[in-house]
């Protein structure tokens, strides 16, 4: 398949929203609008990003663009699946991309530690273990640490409730996680079960399912579509080898009127750059450290360590300390090698950016 030409299943296609409410459009996005756009720009949502174009669907919309990326080359500026978009109505070429309500990144696996943007503004994350060995706390803390650096509300799925022995002690395990976190627990397969997860699948909303293979997204996402056509429709992504492969992801409207984004990237999230998540999901031990003696505290065995003195006081847990050190070491480790890496685009730019008819890059006059 050539990469732009539509997605090949058009039975899979959102049925065509009759408003942009019904896309997702709220006052969050109206609100950026210029007085002279509010009258004359076209609004789109990207519906799937392909290898050189973007899907993108509004009111009476249905087009294939060139991707939208800003001139200085910031990786964040470039539009992903989920991406509001104001296009030109005459050429209908992005024009501007507004700020988003959320956003999940990730290095891209295979490609160095290029940033790659794999969703934006999603308003629910589905969060997705299995009431058997699955069920990790240390798992589950990461993806709630990426929910909250991207802005997402998390909800915590427990599925395959019908072979635990102890259904209240996986739910209270997954409770304890997040003052106020909501836990739903059921059986993927059972329609009258995944219906719990119809408040947060409305119109106007956007969700997506994280967790790992074999927990029951799949089966979830077919109980809740009452179909098995998403779950089972190929994802293809470039694979490390650069082999031409059509990229496809996907919003896919849902029977209560919400959107279910599919992404390829979904599937295997890793952390980059989230401190403010960990601050968020551990901020009892992230308070607490920055009251040790040292700002640079290990919290090993320096004299004057509040987290230690905390675990040893029996208010912390030591092994919840210990995920939380790992975590911040793992997000520090994925945070230097994108900044190695935007400093070497930084001196390719001024490389590729020195006038012609010189003697060749001069770095120091940029
Ligand atoms: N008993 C029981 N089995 C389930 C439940 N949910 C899923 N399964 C089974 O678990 C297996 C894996 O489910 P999938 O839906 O394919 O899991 P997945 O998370 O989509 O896995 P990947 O596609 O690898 O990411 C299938 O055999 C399902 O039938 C459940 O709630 N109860
Ligand atoms: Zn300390």
């Amino acid at each position: 398949m050539s990469s732009n030409t539509v997605p090949p299943a058009a039975g899979d296609l959102p049925a065509p929203p009759a408003t942009l409410a019904d896309l997702g459009w709220r006052s969050f996005f109206a609100d950026q609008l210029e007085v002279a756009e509010r009258d004359t720009a076209l609004i789109g949502r990207v519906n799937a990003v392909h290898r050189s174009r973007l899907h993108v669907i509004g009111v009476g919309l249905d087009v294939m663009i060139p991707h939208y990326a800003t001139l200085d080359g910031d990786a964040t500026e470039v539009a992903t699946t989920g991406d509001w978009l104001l296009l030109d109505p005459d050429t209908q070429l992005a024009q501007r991309l507004l700020r988003r309500a959320s956003l999940i990144k990730r290095i891209a696996p295979g490609h160095g530690s290029k940033l790659q943007l794999i969703a934006a503004n999603i308003d629910t994350l589905f969060i997705v273990t299995s009431c058997n060995q699955d069920f990790n706390v240390a798992r589950l803390e990461r993806y709630l640490t990426l929910a909250h650096e991207a802005e997402i509300t998390p909800v915590i799925v427990l599925t395959k409730s019908d072979l635990a022995a102890d259904r209240a002690a996986f739910r209270q395990g997954a409770a304890d996680l997040l003052p106020g976190l909501e836990v739903v627990i059921l059986d993927a397969r059972v329609p009258q079960d995944v219906a719990q997860l119809v408040p947060w699948c409305g119109r106007g909303q956007t969700v997506a399912f994280v967790g790992s293979s074999g927990v029951g997204k799949s089966t979830l996402i077919n109980t809740l579509t009452g179909s098995d056509r998403i779950a089972t429709q190929g994802l293809r992504e470039d694979d490390a080898k650069g082999r031409h492969t059509t990229s496809v992801r996907q919003l896919h409207r849902l029977p209560s009127g919400g959107y279910l984004m599919d992404t390829p990237g979904m599937r295997e999230l890793q952390l980059t750059e989230v401190q403010q998540g960990i601050e968020d999901v551990f901020s009892d031990i992230s308070d607490l450290s920055r009251t040790c003696r040292f700002h640079d505290c290990q919290h090993e065995s320096e004299p004057g360590c509040a987290v230690r003195a905390a675990i040893a006081a029996g208010e912390i847990d030591e092994e919840r300390f210990q995920r939380w050190k790992k975590l911040v070491a793992e997000d520090a480790a994925n945070t230097k090698s994108l900044t190695d890496r935007h400093i070497k685009n930084r001196s390719f730019g001024r490389m590729v950016k020195a006038p012609k008819g010189g003697k060749g890059p001069k770095k120091d006059r940029y």
